[in-house]
C-alpha cells in the first residue's frame, strides 16, 4: 500500500509510452469519479460534457462502468449504449458474449439487451435477491426516525447513507444496520463515502468483475492489453489490487488527499478524470495518423 501517487495527468506521457502497441481497456467507477459527490444520491448527475467525453473515449477503447449502484440506476445516469455496465459492485454485469471460457461461471446466461444485441448477463448473487429486498425494507423502517438517513436499494446490495445525518446520530445509524445484519450471516458490511453497504458474502467484488469483463472482451492477455481502472472509493481498491498483483495495468485513485491505496496514479476530482479521458482520446487520434 502506498500513500502518494503521481498525477495521471502529469504522468500522461509515461502512461502513453507504456500503452504503445497495447490495447487500452477502460474501467470507470461512477460516483465521485464521473459525477461529483452530492448530498442527495438521486441527484448525482453526470454533466453533458463528461457524457460526451466518455462517449468519445468508448469509440476508441472498450469501456465499462463498474459501480456500487444498481445497474439500471447507473445506466439511467450515464445513458450511453456503447458501454458495458456492472452494477451492485460488479454483482450484476451485462457484457459481451464471452470469448474466453477458461473458467466456469454457472450464473452467466446469454441474453439480449434493449437494442437487441446478444449479451451475457452475469449475476452471481441472484439467490440473494429476496434477502436483499427484505433487508432493504427492514432498514427503511428502522432508520425512519433518524433525520437525514436514507436507504438505497442497489439490487444486490443496500446502501445506508448518513451524509445528511447529524454527527451525533451516526452511531444510531450504525446500530440500526448492525441490528439488521446480525440476523443475516450471509450478508456483510462494507464502508464507502458516508455510506454503509450491505452485501452478500460471496467471493465477488469490483476486482473480480474487472477480470470477468477483460475475459469476456478477449482482453486478458497482459502482454498486449493495458487495463486502466479509475475510481475514488474503498470498494475500488479490489480492482486496483488485482491490477497491481497481476502487474497488469494501472489503477488511478480519484482523491484530493493522499490515502492508502493500491492505485498507481491519482486524479484530484471528476474534472481531472475528464481531462485525463480527453488526453487518451487525443493521444489515440494522433497515434493513429
Ligand atoms: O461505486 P460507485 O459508483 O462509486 O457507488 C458507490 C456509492 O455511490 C453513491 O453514494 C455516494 O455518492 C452519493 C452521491 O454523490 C453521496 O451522496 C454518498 O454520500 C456517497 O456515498 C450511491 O448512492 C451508493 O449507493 C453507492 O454504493
Amino acid at each position: 500500500m502506498q500513500l502518494k501517487y503521481p498525477s495521471a495527468i502529469a504522468s500522461f506521457e509515461q502512461i502513453a509510452n507504456f500503452a504503445k502497441g497495447k490495447r487500452i481497456a477502460l474501467f470507470l467507477d461512477y460516483d465521485g469519479t464521473l459525477s461529483p459527490i452530492v448530498e442527495n444520491p438521486d441527484n448525482a448527475f453526470m454533466s453533458d460534457v463528461m457524457r460526451s467525453t466518455v462517449k468519445k473515449v468508448a469509440k476508441y477503447f472498450p469501456t465499462a462502468i463498474i459501480s456500487g449502484r444498481s445497474r439500471d440506476k447507473v445506466y439511467e445516469f450515464v445513458g450511453l449504449t456503447e458501454l458495458y455496465y456492472a452494477g451492485s459492485h460488479g454483482m450484476d454485469i451485462v457484457g459481451p458474449v464471452r470469448q474466453s471460457t477458461s473458467d466456469d461461471h454457472p450464473n452467466c446466461i446469454e441474453s439480449t439487451d434493449t437494442q437487441g444485441n446478444e449479451v451475457n448477463l452475469f449475476q452471481p448473487a441472484r439467490e440473494f435477491l429476496p434477502m436483499i429486498d427484505e433487508v432493504f425494507s427492514s432498514l427503511v423502517k428502522s432508520t425512519e426516525e433518524i433525520k437525514g438517513a436514507t436507504v438505497e436499494n442497489n439490487k444486490f446490495c443496500v446502501s445506508v447513507h448518513y451524509r445528511n445525518v447529524d454527527e451525533d446520530k451516526w452511531k444510531a445509524v450504525w446500530e440500526c444496520v448492525e441490528d439488521v445484519i446480525k440476523k443475516y450471516p450471509r450478508l456483510r458490511l462494507t464502508l464507502g463515502r458516508k455510506v454503509l453497504e450491505i452485501r452478500p458474502t460471496i467471493n465477488w467484488d469490483k476486482g473480480k468483475a474487472l477480470v470477468f469483463l477483460l475475459e469476456s472482451l478477449g482482453l486478458s492477455n497482459c502482454d498486449d492489453v493495458l487495463p486502466i481502472y479509475v475510481g475514488d472509493d474503498r470498494t475500488d481498491e479490489d480492482a486496483f489490487k488485482i491490477l497491481r498483483e497481476r502487474n497488469c495495468g494501472y489503477g488511478i485513485l480519484v482523491s484530493k488527499s493522499p490515502k492508502e491505496s493500491n492505485a498507481y496514479y491519482s486524479l484530484r476530482d471528476p474534472s481531472e478524470v475528464m481531462e485525463f479521458l480527453k488526453s487518451l482520446v487525443m493521444w489515440k487520434k494522433s497515434s493513429a495518423q
